[in-house]
């Protein structure tokens, strides 16, 4: 094979300045997508609408649009529409033959958006955006409603189809209407999805609380409304409000505010941020400049963590709590759900996706900013101050007692066991006949405790959900406390070095409550171990607790049922006992008593597992399962769980 490339029969073609090729127009944006939307994928193919929504918002934040429609269309073709100044038509002083509309969709750093005379702060700052879009487009219509006309122009894969034409009369109307399909020849069979773009028209919204936006899809995905109009006076606070739904808080209500740098600093823009702390869930910060999400966060996120960080240590230090100078950023993190955005002048962006902000200047802005906010915050509200205090300090005490751990296991020269603290160990020395029960939350893992076998069951209770290990880098998990201590109660490591010889329990068994959340941590610990420990559901050693959800007495009688069914089956025959049969539905574990949790669910004798196992007839199932069990909704994972019977097998015990 080798020899025949160098010997080939064919001569190679000549390497001279003919095959040097030039790419002219938007030729560069076809050949090459990845260097303008980040690639070809599902991510790449949502990033076309960001790109002309930014550039309607962009039009909002300046103070010349007020209304934003989106409509996507049946045939995955999507409309923007805003009611701003309208791209203007007449010819380009550059280019005298073209007007300024096919310049802009046409050629690659054309924009309003350089000199900052037309936007003050606008996301857009390449003149990049709408011409991409264009190129990778088998269709584009855009109209255009100025000086009391309406416009319209055709393009297909970045070449017009004609001339701006005008097509009517707009006598109290203005704006701008971009139509755009994207073209298969770039994305292939992908199809945008509602449910995302409905995601990105609210979160704008909230973004700028100037703008309405007005929402509207063909497509039904069975999740998304149809239509909806987002206008949010609450901004941030109220989305952060949002987000977190009834999880528990530490304050009642989010640090939130607004912060305009002209007043404070001589400078064109702005910040507004809203953060608040929960045990419910793993921390999260949502970065936005001039309304572009910046994922990879960046100068601006950098700021905010400062000013939080320096404003908690010195609320510390005025509380007398000597340990608040042992909080970093790191454990402001955890735990700590932020959302900032920040309008700034000219800023400069990691990348055409502009999914890192790189502004220096932003740090010093939004830091100075939201600092003297937070004392004052702190100072007026001492009793989510304190919780929240309490919180950090007892996330850095456990950081540094790992780290201590750490340091002394790495000492001792013997292998000696690091369990973790909060394991509850049986006493059996062997592994044979043992199980470890991973069981949700602190106070289900005091009733299981006293009911418990000491010889053979040990409890390991996790705090929190634990991380989508599915999303999260590799570095992510292995600094992730929970997952640590899950693995060090195993006795394994993850991923390829684990040994299934090397684990302390014969069986794992998850343990959490009947209902939505208990199904979905049941399922981020299934993925993780499907993920890391794949022999381990491969030898059988994982297996789900049953716990009832229905307990009904009769008198003396009572029973327990593990679903309606098994419920309503007893209510029509009757428990045999006197008088009324009184039904209780468990909301969680931590109801049960230690002697309903023993009978019920613990004890080998009396209750039922699950064990889980993955089919292996097939295998692309199984990859595509797991997609489907880390999906966003944890409603639809339960019901995942509840429904499927591959994934999970019965199995009386
Ligand atoms: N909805 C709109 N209303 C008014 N002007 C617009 C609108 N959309 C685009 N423009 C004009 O077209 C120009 C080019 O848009 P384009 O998205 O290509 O680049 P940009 O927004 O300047 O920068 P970026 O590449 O970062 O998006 C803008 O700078 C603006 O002057
Ligand atoms: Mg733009
Ligand atoms: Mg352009």
């Amino acid at each position: 094979m080798a020899d025949d490339l160098l010997t080939g029969a064919q001569p190679s073609p000549a390497y001279d300045a003919a095959s040097i090729e030039v790419l002219e127009g938007l030729e560069p944006v076809r050949k090459r997508p990845g260097m303008y939307i980040g690639g070809t994928d599902e991510r790449a193919l949502h990033h076309l609408v960001a790109e002309v929504l930014d550039n309607s918002m962009d039009e909002a934040v300046a103070g010349h649009a007020s209304r934003i429609e989106i409509e996507l269309h049946g045939d995955c073709s999507v409309t923007i529409k805003d009611n701003g100044r309208g791209i203007p038509v007449d010819p380009h002083p550059k280019f005298p033959d073209k007007s300024a509309l096919e310049v802009i969709l046409c050629t690659l750093h054309a924009g309003g958006k350089f000199s900052g005379k037309a936007y003050e702060t606008s996301g857009g700052l390449h003149g990049v955006g709408v011409s991409v879009v264009n190129a990778l487009s088998d269709f584009v219509r855009v109209e255009v409603a100025r000086n009391k006309t309406v416009y319209a122009q055709e393009f297909s894969r970045g070449i017009p189809q004609g001339p701006v034409t005008e097509v009517g009369q707009a006598p109290n109307r203005r704006g701008t209407s971009v139509t755009f399909h994207p073209d298969a020849e770039i994305f292939g069979k992908l199809r945008l999805k509602p449910a995302r773009l409905f995601k990105m028209a609210r979160s704008k919204a909230y973004l700028f609380s100037g703008v309405e936006i007005r929402w509207k899809s063909h497509i039904d995905d069975g999740e998304t409304p149809a239509e909806a109009v987002f206008h949010f006076p609450g901004g941030l606070s109220d989305y952060l409000t949002e987000t977190l739904g009834n999880a528990a808080t530490y304050a009642d209500r989010p640090f939130a505010g607004k912060v305009q740098f002209q007043e404070r600093f001589g400078v064109p823009g702005s910040v507004e941020w809203a953060i608040n702390w929960t045990p419910a869930r793993d921390g999260f910060i949502q970065s936005y400049c001039n309304t572009v999400p910046t994922p990879e966060g960046g100068t601006h996120e950098a700021g905010f963590w400062a000013a939080i960080l320096k404003g908690i240590r010195a609320y510390g230090e005025l509380a007398n709590n000597r340990k608040a100078k042992d909080i970093t950023r790191e454990d402001l993190i955890t735990g700590g759900c932020a959302l900032v955005s920040c309008f700034i002048r000219e800023p400069e962006f990691v990348g055409q996706t502009k999914d890192r902000l790189a502004t220096t200047e932003a740090a010093r802005l939004v830091e100075n900013g939201v600092r003297d906010h937070f004392d004052n915050w702190l100072a007026a509200d001492t009793k989510s101050a304190g919780a929240i205090l309490d919180f950090l300090v007892l996330r850095a005490e456990e950081r540094l007692r790992r780290r201590q751990e750490k340091e002394t296991a790495r000492k001792s020269a013997t292998k000696k066991l690091r369990l973790p603290g909060k394991l509850v160990d049986c006493s059996a020395a062997n592994r044979a006949g043992t199980e470890l029960f991973i069981v949700e939350g602190d106070s289900a893992g005091g009733s299981a405790k006293m009911a418990r076998d000491r010889k053979t069951q040990a409890l390991l209770p996790l705090r929190g959900k634990i991380l989508n290990v599915l999303g999260a880098a590799s570095s992510k998990m292995t600094q992730n406390a929970e997952i640590n201590d899950l693995s060090q109660a195993l006795g394994v490591s993850m991923g390829t070095k684990f040994r299934v010889d090397d684990l302390r329990y014969e069986k794992i068994i998850i343990m959490t409550d009947a209902d939505v959340d208990g199904a979905h941590i049941a399922a981020l610990l299934m993925t993780f171990f499907f993920s890391q420990m794949r022999p381990l559901i491969d030898n059988g050693h994982l297996y789900l607790a049953c716990p009832p959800l229905y307990r009904l007495t009769q008198g003396a009688k009572r029973v327990y049922c593990l679903d309606e069914v098994e419920r309503d089956e007893w209510l029509a025959k009757g428990l045999g006992g006197k008088g009324k049969i009184d039904v209780s539905r468990f909301k969680g574990l931590g109801e049960m008593d230690a002697k309903d949790l023993k009978d019920t669910t613990m004890n080998p004798a009396t209750r039922k597992l699950i064990r889980v196992s993955v089919d292996d007839d097939e295998p692309g199932e199984t990859a595509d399962l797991v997609e489907r069990l880390m999906g966003k909704k944890p409603e639809k994972r339960f019901e995942y769980i509840q429904d499927n019977a591959r994934f999970v097998e019965e199995l009386d015990v």
